[in-house]
């Protein structure tokens, strides 16, 4: 059983089903609880959004890996292309619902298209669609196969801001996969030391052993401001040698050093 969040016709769930189509889904009210629900035994996988092309990171996503003791174990990249959805026509829109996150891939098109709009965030694309099936002045930013799902028609298609809006999404599970040969590996480094060059030292621990980074992301530890985490993304498994020797330095300087998981690559 994959969670996922919902309800029903999320890009969460569409990524699930990509990762494995006939399994059983079920739908929790945010990544958070996605993760923990792994992390408990309640779902054997989550899926959950990691980056996207356009808005960059998933700050909740990266801060619940940090917090829960799970692994990734896979990751789905999957092209976003968003519908304007609604039960009449353009002319009657007042407000716009969705995700923060799609509100802001759709940014341009609903500051040209509906500058007079309200705009409302929902927990997520398919929340959205549900409301809009109440309320004829609503319409949702979601995929178009949420607008069959709550009975809703596609005003517009394709209103996401660039075509290369893509997702990554990570599958989370308890258990890490097997080295397959070409791996990713993501951690997330705290260094504590604010000196200068304490980044850089950790950095050098890859670059001379050869070690592709292929994502660098700061994000609050929430101890302070202007504190933070480190989340790498490298080309490698955890169990490769050159990496297991350089994660074995950096140890020895940083205060954390958490191996989030190693998978294999889709790239
Ligand atoms: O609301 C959804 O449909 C989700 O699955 C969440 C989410 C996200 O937060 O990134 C997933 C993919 C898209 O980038 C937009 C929204």
């Amino acid at each position: 059983m994959i969670g996922v969040l919902g309800p029903e016709g999320t890009f969460s769930e569409k990524a699930a089903r990509r990762l494995s189509p006939g399994a059983e889904i079920r739908y929790f009210r945010d990544f958070e609880e996605v993760i923990s629900a792994v992390e408990v035994g309640d779902a054997d996988l989550g899926v959950v959004p990691l980056e996207n092309s356009l808005e960059g990171s998933v700050g909740a996503t990266l801060d619940s890996l940090l917090r829960h003791d799970v692994e990734i174990v896979g990751e789905i990249n999957l092209r976003i292309r968003h519908c304007l959805l609604g039960r009449g026509g353009a002319e009657g829109v007042r407000v716009i619902l969705s995700h923060p996150q799609a509100l802001a891939q759709c940014r341009g098109y609903i500051k040209r298209r509906f500058p007079e709009a309200e705009l409302r965030t929902t927990g997520s694309t398919s929340h959205a669609a549900r409301l809009a099936q109440e309320f004829p002045e609503m319409a949702a930013i979601a995929d178009a196969e949420a607008a069959g799902r709550y009975g809703l028609a596609v005003i517009e298609r394709d209103v996401q801001d660039s075509d290369e809006n893509v997702t990554r999404f990570a599958v989370v599970g308890r258990s890490a996969p097997a080295p397959t040969g070409r791996d990713k590996t993501s951690l997330a480094l705290y260094l504590e030391r604010t000196e200068p060059g304490a980044l850089w030292e950790v950095l050098g621990e890859f670059a001379t052993r050869g070690i592709n980074l292929t994502k660098i992301e700061s994000r609050p530890s929430r101890r302070a401001l202007g504190d933070y985490y480190f989340f790498i993304d490298l080309e490698g498994h955890a169990s490769d040698p050159q990496v297991k020797e350089a994660l074995a330095r950096i140890r020895e300087r940083a205060a954390v050093t958490r191996v989030l998981g190693s998978y294999p690559r889709t790239d």
